[in-house]
């Protein structure tokens, strides 16, 4: 037993202890802190002990050496509210309800078998963007390409998980989109009740959050009740089935996850996961990549040469197979490199520390919350040579992966909580950019150049770029 001692902490103030340090981009600011306070330190906010670890040491750590002793979910109320007083996987706590019904998605869900099963769904929607494209490239007109990604993968996502296409749904496009970034800001905005667990829900009453959160939560209840009773109105038995349907089997067989039945409300909480974690995660990360290709024409060029070489002579209709981007290795390099500087989550989802352990000599208290700043470690100097460089070669002999092996590069966490769906998603990047940039040439808009396209991030649970990415398309035989 070695004595007891406590990371560094910044000096806070009465009452909101560090609260007022964190700034609009926590990460950020937390970065800031961690060069002077190290790659691990403990802050108050409000009421609550934080610990940061900044470093992929001390990462490995946390999601390794004592996984075991921090991979439960802290309570707070967004995340309580949406996942249905967490009957979800990702804001759950770590029990077996949780081991079993992770496992189960993992197998179901999002198995590699599932992913071959929806490429034919990608494909279509793929088809349906390439013309859209096109005709805005016959037009020379911008594109709201971030736009468009949300778009591409909330029809994907919904075709797999309720087989049908969004649009012909009660939510058109725009609707659909703001129910998503709505239920999105819910649980990643800052909620007084998660800080000051006994008199915060008056500041949130207050603030007008809380009925905000209110209205997020009965919208999308609204949305899985039509789901479900378009799926309760058909015979879909003999089909291989979405999402729904697996799930609805699981109700009707009155299957037993952890100590309670399979309920409504577990189907909810999961389709809630598949939305928030499904289509923004991948569409974040396809429009970092593209704008800082926007902003590196030598890294387009070559990447385009890459997959065009490949590929072919460019055919209008021609769609990519997960094969043939499979052996795109610079594109992988600057999806990694994405990941490296543009994490989704830049502060992975809050973790919290269940029974005590040590790291670098401090004492982690159990009940403490946990974070671990994989923007921070993204763009450490002692790994990454000139990190604000946007610089796929640097993948070249080196194998870090982000399988969440290398703590170096974690953009889909590590250990138990690691993405089940990593899979999905790698497939998923890899398939729209490997399009986008093989069917087109992209240009800036008028007047913009590589030096003033911004790349600044909004703030939130996951980390997107504040303002559309619009750029113009060319088809690469036009003049
Ligand atoms: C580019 C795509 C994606 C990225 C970068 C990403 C990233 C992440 C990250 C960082 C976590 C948290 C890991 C941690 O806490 O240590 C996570 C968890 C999760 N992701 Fe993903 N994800 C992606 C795609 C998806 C997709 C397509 C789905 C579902 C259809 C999904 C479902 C989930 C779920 C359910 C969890 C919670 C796991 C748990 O707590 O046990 N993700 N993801």
């Amino acid at each position: 037993k070695r004595p007891w001692r406590q990371p560094p902490c910044p000096p806070g103030l009465p009452i909101i202890g560090n609260l007022h340090q964190l700034g609009e981009l926590p990460h950020q600011s937390l970065w800031t802190l961690s060069k002077k306070y190290g790659p691990v330190m403990l802050l108050k906010l409000g009421s609550v002990s934080t610990v940061i670890v900044s470093s992929p040491e001390t990462a490995k750590q946390v999601l390794k050496d004592y996984d075991l002793h921090c991979c439960s979910r802290p309570s707070l109320e967004g995340t309580r509210k949406l996942s249905y007083n967490y009957l979800d996987i990702a804001f759950s706590r770590f029990d077996d309800y949780w081991r079993e019904l992770r496992k189960l998605c993992v197998q179901k869900l999002f198995s590699a078998k599932r992913v071959k099963l929806i490429e034919p769904l990608k494909e279509e929607e793929m088809r349906k963007l390439i013309e859209s494209i096109t005709e805005s490239a016959s037009q020379k007109t911008l594109i709201n390409l971030s736009e468009k990604f949300l778009s591409l993968n909330a029809s994907v996502i919904c075709k797999a998980a309720f087989g049908v296409n969004f649009q012909t749904t009660v939510l058109n496009n725009e609707r659909f989109q703001d129910l998503v970034h709505e239920a999105l800001e819910m649980l990643g905005s800052f909620s007084a009740s998660d800080f000051f667990p006994h008199i915060g829900w008056i500041f949130d009453l207050f603030t007008g959050l809380h009925a905000r959160r209110e209205r997020s939560v009965r919208d999308l209840d609204a949305f899985y009740e039509q789901m479900i009773g378009l799926h309760l109105q058909k015979n879909r038995e003999s089909s291989e089935g979405d999402f729904l349907d697996l799930l609805l089997k699981l109700e009707k067989g009155e299957a037993v996850l952890g100590h309670g039945k399979f309920t409504r409300n577990h189907i909810k909480a999961i389709l809630m996961n598949i939305l928030l974690g499904g289509i923004n995660t991948s569409a974040i990360t396809m429009t970092w990549a593209m704008a800082e290709l926007a902003r590196n024409p030598r890294v387009m060029k070559k990447v385009q040469s890459e997959i065009r070489d490949q590929i072919g002579e460019n055919n209008k209709t021609r769609i990519i197979n997960l094969d043939e981007t499979n052996q795109l290795i610079y594109l992988k390099m600057v999806i990694k490199e994405t990941w490296r500087l543009h994490p989704v989550t830049p502060l992975l989802v809050p973790r919290e520390v269940t029974c005590g352990f040590q790291i670098n000599g401090y004492t982690i208290q159990p009940n403490t919350r946990l974070h671990v700043n994989v923007w921070a470690i993204g763009r450490d100097p002692r790994i990454w040579k000139n990190p604000e460089e946007f610089f796929p070669e640097r993948f070249i002999d080196c194998d870090i992966d982000v399988k969440g092996q290398d703590f170096e590069l974690l953009p889909f966490g590590s250990g138990r909580r690691i993405c089940p769906a990593m899979y999905m998603g790698i497939t998923t990047v890899e398939f729209g950019l490997a399009h986008l940039l093989y069917h087109f040439d992209w240009k800036l808009p008028e007047g913009m150049t590589v030096e003033n396209n911004d790349m600044d991030e909004a703030s939130g649970l996951t980390s997107h770029k504040k303002h559309d990415l619009l750029l113009v398309p060319v088809k690469p035989l036009d003049p």
